[in-house]
């Protein structure tokens, strides 16, 4: 199955285009002890547990790796964050088989180095999808587009959610005798690969929906998978997303929006409150009513 197909098809499995993001927060925890491993299994079989019975199931999920390799002490022998995701991944196979894992590492590198960030993402981690910064241009991204092709995705940063983002992305850059922000041309470069490498698509933050329009609007008709980070704690909108989604005329099915901390733990300081669980649900279940198709 292609990576398209399997955005289409998950996403009229559960009739939603919320991406839940797994980036877990030890400090965060409700249960602690001195095994990380055991205490990221323990707190993810609750929730995924809950959202199963509770028919609360999102249409992708997105670890970010930094969170649970910064967990590791490779060289004390100790691979305890990268053991808890492992835990994750198989959790979310058996919980909610067919909804895709984008793998979130925002890599790209030389060629040759960038085909070991792919076997990274998709060998070794066996992820449907991986993050890639486009910085060093085409060459850096192709080795991940060729590795498995149109069988995983690659969602390329076109406009990112944070507030930075605007430092580079936004410079206005002349193209064919005239002026335009730097992220139009990343759309471009994303578009043109696409006729090559069918899993192409792009990240574009929900905190900057005028830019949002603009990228959704140019890919409205390009099948370009799009992943929209910047939902929740961040204070991007999952309506306004998908209303100008709709607005724009965007294959809504290939849309993916991100809400992370918001999702797993939305008490953000301090040990979690007693209704933690009851908190995450009702967080995610606002988010699936919000992006529902
Ligand atoms: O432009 C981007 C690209 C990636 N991210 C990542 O998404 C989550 C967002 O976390 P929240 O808790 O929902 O704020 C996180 O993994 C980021 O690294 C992004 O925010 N913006």
């Amino acid at each position: 199955m292609t990576f398209i197909e399997k955005l289409e098809e998950s996403s009229r499995l559960v009739g939603n285009t919320t991406c839940m993001g797994l980036d877990p927060q030890l400090a965060l925890l409700p249960e602690k002890s001195d095994d990380i491993r055991t205490d990221l299994n323990g707190f993810f079989q609750i929730l995924f547990r809950r959202m199963s019975l509770s028919g609360l199931i999102p249409s992708a999920f997105k670890p970010n790796i930094g969170y649970y390799q910064s967990l590791d002490r490779p060289r004390d022998e100790d691979f305890s964050g990268s053991l808890a995701l492992t835990d994750i991944l198989d959790m979310v196979e058996n919980f909610f088989p067919g909804i895709p894992v984008i793998l979130d590492s925002k890599r790209g590198d030389i060629a040759r180095s960038s085909l070991n960030y792919a076997m990274e993402a998709f060998d070794c981690w066996q992820s449907d999808a991986v993050t890639v910064a486009p910085y060093m241009g085409s060459d850096s991204i192709t080795p991940f587009a060729n590795h498995v092709p149109g069988e995983k995705g690659v969602y390329v940063l076109n406009r990112t959610s944070n507030p930075g983002g605007k430092d580079f992305q936004n410079l206005l850059v002349s193209s064919n005798g005239s002026s335009v922000p730097l992220y139009m041309e990343v759309a471009k470069k994303i578009a043109s690969l696409k006729t090559e490498f069918e899993g192409i698509g792009a990240v574009v933050g929900a905190t900057n929906m005028a830019e949002l329009t603009k990228i959704a609007t140019y890919y409205a008709d390009k099948q370009i998978p799009l992943l929209i980070p910047g939902v929740g704690s961040q204070g991007g909108s999952a309506i306004e997303v998908m209303t100008t989604l709709r607005e724009v005329g965007y294959p809504i099915s290939l849309a993916r929006i991100n809400s992370s901390s918001a999702l797993t733990h939305p008490w953000k300081k301090g040990a979690a409150p007693e209704d933690w669980l009851e908190l995450c649900e009702a967080n995610l279940r606002t988010m699936i009513e919000e992006t529902a198709l």
